[in-house]
């Protein structure tokens, strides 16, 4: 059983006040997710990616759809035991300095979290933060400074000691690396790749970079007007892609025929994970 499934999830935002307008941000969208897997959600700006990060995130209410994570559904009431499931999926925002309280010492914002799901001593807490943040490259003396006192860098760095401090196993990464510059965009691409090596967490790796997205994923996902058109694994997505919007995202060019403009079916996911074995 895959550890994120994902079926016909849908937003639609109502607008307008005499006439009421209807609008599908999130329409429809299946997906599947396996432990220590990463799935690349890769669209243009506006196609629904933030969205529809944060409603598997639990930070949206869907119009419709299921999300099933590590066998429990996450639809309807908040039990008990739904924010206990919900603990195991985090996700990264693409401004990580919003992540943090500017008023508060870095250490005291790592150990937030756990405090709230863990209550443990005082003194156990601040061992797991240092230690934490020591496995992901941030020195100790660093922990003792405000948000405003560090890299863009060391934020996106610490913003993963935090969650990682709450044993997650998956993480869903809204374009983690976009206000980082190269050099540091490499360093943390490379650090998300052996975290999930080492403790084989599952990402949801969104960004509108088509490179960084081939380099991180196992499977990709292409988003459009709210729509999954395309999904499947790296190679057959990069390299036979089904979706003339998909040949314009790799190629630059939009070569549409209007009779394949009209949306594909999106094949199953378990289908194609058969075909490779
Ligand atoms: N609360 C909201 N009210 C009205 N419209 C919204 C709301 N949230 C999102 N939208 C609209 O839904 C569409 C999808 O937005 P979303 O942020 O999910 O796109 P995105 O693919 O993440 O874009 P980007 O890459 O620029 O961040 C956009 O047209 C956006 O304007």
């Amino acid at each position: 059983m895959p550890l994120l499934t994902v079926e016909k999830l849908t937003k639609c935002l109502t607008s307008g006040f005499l006439q009421r307008k209807q609008r599908w941000v999130v329409r429809e969208v299946s997906l599947a997710i396996d432990k220590g897997e990463t799935l690349g959600l890769i669209g243009e700006s506006g196609s629904g990616k933030t969205t529809l990060a944060r409603l598997i995130a639990g930070l949206l209410r869907p119009t419709a759809g299921r999300i099933v994570f590590d066998g429990t559904s996450l639809s309807g009431a908040r039990s008990k035991q739904i924010r206990s499931v919900r603990k195991s999926l985090q996700i990264v925002f693409q401004n990580p300095e919003t992540a943090f309280n500017p008023k508060m010492k870095l250490k005291a914002s790592l150990a937030e979290p756990l405090r709230i799901h863990e209550n443990p001593g005082r003194k156990a807490i601040g061992r797991d933060v240092i230690d934490m943040a020591r496995r992901i490259g941030l020195d100790e003396e660093l922990l003792d400074r405000y948000p405003h006192q560090l890299s863009g860098g060391q934020i996106q760095r610490a913003v993963l000691a935090r969650l990682l401090c709450l044993n997650p196993r998956l993480i869903i990464l809204d374009e983690p690396t976009s206000m980082l510059d190269v050099s540091c965009q490499a360093q943390i691409l490379g650090l998300l790749k052996e975290i999930q090596q080492s403790l084989g967490i599952a990402y949801l790796f969104i960004s509108h970079d088509l490179e960084v997205v081939a380099h991180m994923s196992d499977a990709i996902g292409v988003l459009h007007e709210g729509e999954l058109i395309e999904y499947g694994a790296k190679q057959q997505v990069l390299e036979t892609p089904r979706h003339p919007h998909t040949r314009y995202l790799i190629h630059g060019e939009r070569d549409v025929d209007p009779e394949e403009a009209n949306p594909v079916e999106v094949p199953d996911r378990r289908q194609w994970v058969m075909e490779q074995c």
